[in-house]
């Protein structure tokens, strides 16, 4: 299970390897002022400063750990009908179900298998990042898998943080000729009810209570 040292070591190791604080947050699926307070953790806990630079409370963000869902295929299948519920009264015409990779195609797998649609994924553009300006990267669809074609499609991940790889994708099938029908994940962190026009769905969204 990863907690708080997992994550601090992980962001540390990643901001030697020269990614930035957004890139940080992408990586770990954390907001970006929680991978800036990783990042300073890590820092603190250096010998060379001391444990007074630490803040006194974390940042109100929260780690999503589903691997009890995602390394058992039958608890995957259950979640993802699930899913499938929510999506269903959406679009009567829908034959391809979308998954963000990577942890949204295994989910999109058994969301597809639910709705007797077919599988594509896509690729966002932060895993072709390897260094200089990520803006200037497009994603991809996978040729392995069912191509947009001008359908009307499903967008399926396991978890909203910004919403930035779900509006990404959006526009990335409708550049395609698609046309987004909704989305669901496991979990939203925004709480969004629709992203560009399209309805996003969630088992479980989370909610900042006491915040600012
Ligand atoms: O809403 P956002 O701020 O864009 O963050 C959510 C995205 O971040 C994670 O992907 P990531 O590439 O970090 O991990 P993965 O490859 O394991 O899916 C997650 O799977 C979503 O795709």
């Amino acid at each position: 299970m990863k907690n708080v040292d997992d994550l601090i070591a992980s962001a540390a190791e990643l901001a030697d390897r020269g990614l930035s604080k957004g890139e940080i947050a992408d990586e770990l699926n954390v907001s970006r002022e929680t991978a800036s307070w990783l990042v300073d953790r890590s820092g603190a806990s250096s010998p060379s400063q001391g444990s007074d630079a630490a803040p006194p409370s974390g940042p109100q963000d929260i780690h999503v750990d589903w691997s009890a869902i995602g390394r058992d295929s039958k608890r995957m299948d259950y979640v993802a009908r699930a899913m499938a519920d929510l999506l269903e009264d959406d679009g009567e015409e829908v034959d391809l179900t979308i998954g963000i990779e990577k942890a949204g195609a295994p989910l999109a797998t058994f969301v597809a298998q639910a709705l007797d649609t077919d599988l594509g994924t896509y690729a966002p553009a932060k895993h072709q990042w390897e260094e200089g300006d990520i803006d200037e990267l497009g994603g991809s669809f996978s040729r392995n898998f069912a191509q947009i074609r001008d359908r009307q499609c499903y967008v399926v991940d396991d978890t909203v943080t910004s919403g930035t790889t779900m509006k990404e994708t959006i526009d990335a099938i409708r550049e395609e000729g698609g046309e987004p029908v909704a989305c669901v994940v496991v979990v939203d962190k925004q709480g969004l009810e629709e992203l560009d026009g399209v309805p996003v769905y969630s088992l479980i969204d989370v909610v900042g209570v006491g915040r600012e």
